[in-house]
């Protein structure tokens, strides 16, 4: 059922994500510069910008991993970095975080007794090595089928192709049905096929399961595929808004264009600015 506030309208959901004035420092350099901007519910996001412009430092900085953070960051409606959010987001970095003498069954076993310690272990199932409890063995096989990996599940991590290993790694992630799923630059160095059947799953979990997702790239074309964007130069969002408006707003055939037009606007502004002082 539906909350309604007393005008009678719904109150909109909280957003996933909210900041205001966020500024991170690292080392000497002020990284993050007061941004603010909200990640909407049940939607992909799309992080974009240039490679160093913050991306990477920005999700350590909602994930609760990154130090040096000031102003608000609010995450599902906590403190980022709140123990209670550690199992309610999925992260993936950049690095796959794997054990490469381990299977891949093993890696996810090994995380997912780490998620949840709790799960029942009754019923043990013995194929492919140590047994495993079965309805961590049933979660395991979920998100195997998810990253199309069921057919590598023996196989040592460490024998793997980089994708392969990336794609671990974002099993690794989907142990849970997290609420928030942030993942940076998942699609880097996969083939086209992978590329567009990982898109399609990471829509069916926004669209099934109502997850949110946040999504680096810095590959343009990827932007297009996502319900929203912020796009990031220098440690500054550029534009909060869908694709198709940044292209009306622009009036630009492509996201990408859109993101040129945007950023030579802020120069011009910026230079106007330097010669009215
Ligand atoms: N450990 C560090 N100490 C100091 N500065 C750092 C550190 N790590 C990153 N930086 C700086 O912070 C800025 C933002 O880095 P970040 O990794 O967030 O960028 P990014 O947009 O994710 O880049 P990429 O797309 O290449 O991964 C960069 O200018 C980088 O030089």
């Amino acid at each position: 059922m539906m909350n309604y506030s007393e005008g009678g309208t719904a109150d909109p959901p909280a957003p996933a994500v909210r900041a205001e004035g966020l500024t991170v420092t690292r080392g000497p350099r002020t990284v993050l510069r007061g941004l603010d901007f909200t990640v909407p519910r049940g939607q992909i996001t799309g992080l974009l910008g240039p490679s160093g412009c913050g991306k990477s430092t920005l999700m350590r900085s909602i994930v609760g991993t990154q130090a040096k953070v000031t102003g608000t960051l609010e995450v599902l409606g906590s403190p980022a970095g709140h123990p209670t959010l550690r199992t309610r987001i999925g992260y993936v970095t950049q690095a796959p975080s794997v054990y490469d003498d381990l299977t891949v069954r093993q890696n996810l076993d090994y995380f997912a007794a780490i998620l949840a310690p709790g799960l029942p272990h009754a019923r043990m199932g013995s194929r492919g090595g140590a047994p495993i409890a079965s309805d961590r063995r049933h979660e395991i096989d979920r998100v195997l089928t998810d990253v199309d990996l069921t057919s590598h599940a023996d196989a040592l991590a460490g024998n793997l192709s980089g994708g392969q290993r990336n794609r671990v790694s974002l099993a690794v992630a989907l142990l849970g049905t997290p609420e928030l799923l942030v993942l940076d630059e998942p699609t880097v160095g996969l083939d086209p096929v992978l590329r567009r059947d990982l898109w399609t799953l990471f829509h069916s979990i926004a669209a099934d399961r109502g997850a949110t997702l946040l999504i680096s790239s810095h590959v343009m074309d990827e932007a297009e595929r996502c319900h929203r964007l912020l796009l990031m130069r220098e440690g500054e969002i550029l534009a909060d808004d869908t694709p198709e408006a940044l292209r009306t707003r622009t009036g630009s055939e492509t996201v990408e264009a859109a993101f040129l037009h945007l950023v030579d606007e802020a120069a011009t502004a910026a230079r106007e600015k330097e010669t009215t002082r």
